[in-house]
């Protein structure tokens, strides 16, 4: 299911003393399947951007079309569009309030008007695709569970609706490394395993780095940059104006450059790393 913005402008409270330009005429194309890493500074338009996908906001001028529907159209059902791509906002544990999980991932596909004999398998898809045991899970309160298992709860509610976009705020704000680690993982699997499109805001370069096929960068309300990560890094002063910084590894990697050693620069995790500087080095310790 493909995304398409044509010249969206966002302008909130237009027409007051209080008007405040979010948007400014943002472009670009989203391919079905892609992981697309979506970075800028606090204020650059980011939450704006992700609401307009899913017709949460409207826009001031221009277009957004979902699988070929343009979400302006009248004749378009927002709410159809709502299944297809589901939005996860920041937080999203703070949002449940069933008394079992079962219920709480149900909810959605309840409203959906789905029939309860179906429930079940839904749920148990959902709590699956995020690796929380059904049976073991369903009955108990999502109060009793970690921070990490309840960020779970909540996107299997969103997942229960078996949408083909996904696109999450921060999703791993908050949680611990091994929190972070195992949600990051998850998410790729959701894209390679089952095709889903997933839009992740974040502020970690490490994490776009490493997941994202392509990374939008913005600023100021404009897409500044759009493209692969080795694409998007190689703009450092670009990204430094704008208050970004590269991941650390890859910063690592432009400094040994710098200082005459033979190596890639796109590098942008640790394991990449690691190999690249053994080639170069040959296996041989490298302080000596
Ligand atoms: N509901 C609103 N009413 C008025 N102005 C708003 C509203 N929401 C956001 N803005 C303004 O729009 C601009 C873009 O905000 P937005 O929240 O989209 O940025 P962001 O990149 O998501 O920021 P952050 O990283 O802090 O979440 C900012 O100048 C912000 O003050």
């Amino acid at each position: 299911m493909s995304i398409v913005v044509r010249h969206l402008t966002h302008i909130y409270m237009q027409g007051t003393p209080f008007e405040s330009i979010a948007l400014s005429d943002v472009s670009f194309e989203i391919s079905a399947g892609e992981f697309v890493g979506l970075i800028g500074h606090t204020g650059s338009g980011k939450s704006t951007l992700i609401q307009h996908l899913n017709g949460l906001l409207k826009p001031t001028s221009g277009s957004v079309i979902i699988d070929g529907v343009d979400l302006s159209d009248k004749s378009t059902r927002i709410k159809d569009i709502r299944h297809k791509v589901g939005l996860v906002f920041q937080y999203p544990e703070q949002q449940l309030f069933e008394e079992t999980i079962y219920k709480d991932i149900a909810f959605g596909p309840i409203n959906m008007g789905i029939p309860e004999q179906r429930l079940p398998d839904m749920v148990r898809y959902a709590m699956e695709l995020v690796g929380l045991d059904y049976d073991e899970l369903k009955e108990r309160s999502p109060f009793e569970l970690s921070g990490g298992q309840r960020r779970r709860v909540a996107l299997a509610g969103v997942l229960a609706m078996n949408p083909e976009i996904l696109i999450l705020d921060e999703p791993t704000a908050g949680l611990d490394p091994v929190g972070r680690e195992a949600l990051l993982t998850m998410l790729k699997e959701l894209q390679i395993k089952n095709g889903i499109t997933i839009i992740m805001v974040s502020h970690s370069m490490e994490d776009v780095a490493r997941l994202a096929d392509r990374i939008m960068v913005m600023n100021k309300g404009r897409l500044a940059i759009m493209g692969k990560p080795d694409e998007v890094f190689s703009k450092g002063d670009m990204l430094k104006s704008m208050g970004l910084g590269l991941p650390q590894i890859t910063e690592l990697m432009q400094l040994l450059a710098q200082r005459g050693k033979d190596v890639k620069i796109s590098i942008f995790s640790l394991e990449q790393a690691v190999d690249e500087i053994l080639k170069v080095w040959g296996g041989k310790a490298l302080v000596q």
